[in-house]
């Protein structure tokens, strides 16, 4: 349960913390204080203290305030590829993850195509192009697509730090010359790509964005905690739609092989208690394939390939009534 309470110029909004059995339970002022609220402007979220533990966090919050629980939370199935549209919505082809392994996938159908990163495994300009392709031979009204990690080269500060090194850990990627991946996002021409960004389509206001927890430094990643909290604050009001690449806490972001939630706490704090989206999609963990809801947002995990890269799992489609006057 949530409460606000002024204090001098500043409304702080605080959990009130209950067990699952119903009794209170009082637990530190900074767990508590986790987001707040500047009088007539948009609540601020914090760097919560189990940022850099999100196994921690997912138990702390789950012990503590009942968060990744039945009856709010729960699994969701996808729409099957075959059932027909309620009139007045707007169907919404979810993937993510294909690696360059578009071939094999099965395309449903449906209105807006939404790409949710990891479209490549180098970001090479000769895989973005054939992605580009693919897209283009696709019959969706609007098709949108943000990067992943493994689009390295759109990141230009990660290219940057690249050239600068004498060991090179991707050894194709080192010797593309700066013209030829500059401006590798020109190349995608049969959509409209997405970083850090907006657009509106059929009324939806869509927002998408590539950054993720470190792992191993690959494109895009940032430390967790307060630099990725910098890239969530980006992210509006109002925002109908949130494409990022990484999950968040708690929500398809399981790794079984190391018995980890790998989700952004701070992404999750973002999602559920400043924008409030209808849909999240997003990719990264290839395991989390599914969808979830907790009543406000449904979590759409898209990856179409396995752990092991294989291109099986198939795209996920949801159904979203399109707004009034559009
Ligand atoms: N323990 C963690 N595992 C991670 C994390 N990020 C990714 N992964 C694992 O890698 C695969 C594939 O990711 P990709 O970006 O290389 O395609 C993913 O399914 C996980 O198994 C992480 O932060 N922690
Ligand atoms: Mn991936
Ligand atoms: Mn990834």
């Amino acid at each position: 349960m949530w409460r606000a309470r002024w204090d001098p110029g500043v409304l702080k909004a605080e959990a009130l913390a209950l067990l699952p059995c119903g009794l209170g339970m009082a637990f530190s002022q900074s767990h508590v204080m986790a987001a707040r609220r500047h009088q007539h402007s948009r609540l601020i979220i914090e760097v919560d203290e189990y940022s850099s533990n999100p196994t921690q966090a997912f138990t702390f919050y789950n012990i503590n305030q009942g968060r990744f629980q039945p009856p709010h939370v729960q699994m969701v199935d996808p729409v099957p590829h075959d059932a027909p549209k309620p009139p007045g919505y707007t169907r919404f082809v979810c993937v993510s993850d294909t690696h360059s392994r578009t071939d094999p996938i099965q395309m449903p159908y449906g209105d807006v195509l939404i790409h949710a990163g990891d479209f490549t495994e180098l970001g090479l300009p000769s895989e973005v192009k054939k992605f580009n392709e693919w897209l283009g031979s696709l019959p969706y009204e609007y098709k949108i697509v943000i990067a992943g990690n493994h689009e390295l080269t759109f990141d230009q500060e990660f290219m940057a730090d690249l050239i600068k090194q004498d060991f090179y850990y991707f050894p194709s990627v080192s010797k593309l010359k700066p013209e030829n991946y500059e401006n590798v996002q020109s190349l995608l021409t049969n959509c409209i790509y997405l970083q850090d960004s907006e657009v509106t389509v059929r009324g939806f206001r869509i927002y998408g964005s590539p950054w993720q927890p470190w792992f191993y430094g690959w494109g895009f990643n940032l430390p967790r905690g307060q630099a990725l909290l910098e890239k969530w604050n980006l992210i509006p009001e109002g925002v109908d739609i949130l494409i990022t690449h990484g999950p968040p806490l708690g929500f398809l972001d399981w790794v079984p092989k190391k018995m980890q939630r790998v989700g952004c706490v701070e992404l999750l704090n973002t999602v559920q208690r400043r924008v409030q989206p209808r849909l999240h999609v997003f990719g990264h963990i290839h395991e989390g394939y599914g969808v979830m809801a907790d009543g406000t947002t449904t979590y759409v995990n898209a990856s179409v390939c396995t752990v092991n890269y294989q291109p099986v799992n198939p795209p996920i489609v949801i159904d979203l009534p399109t707004p009034r006057n559009s």
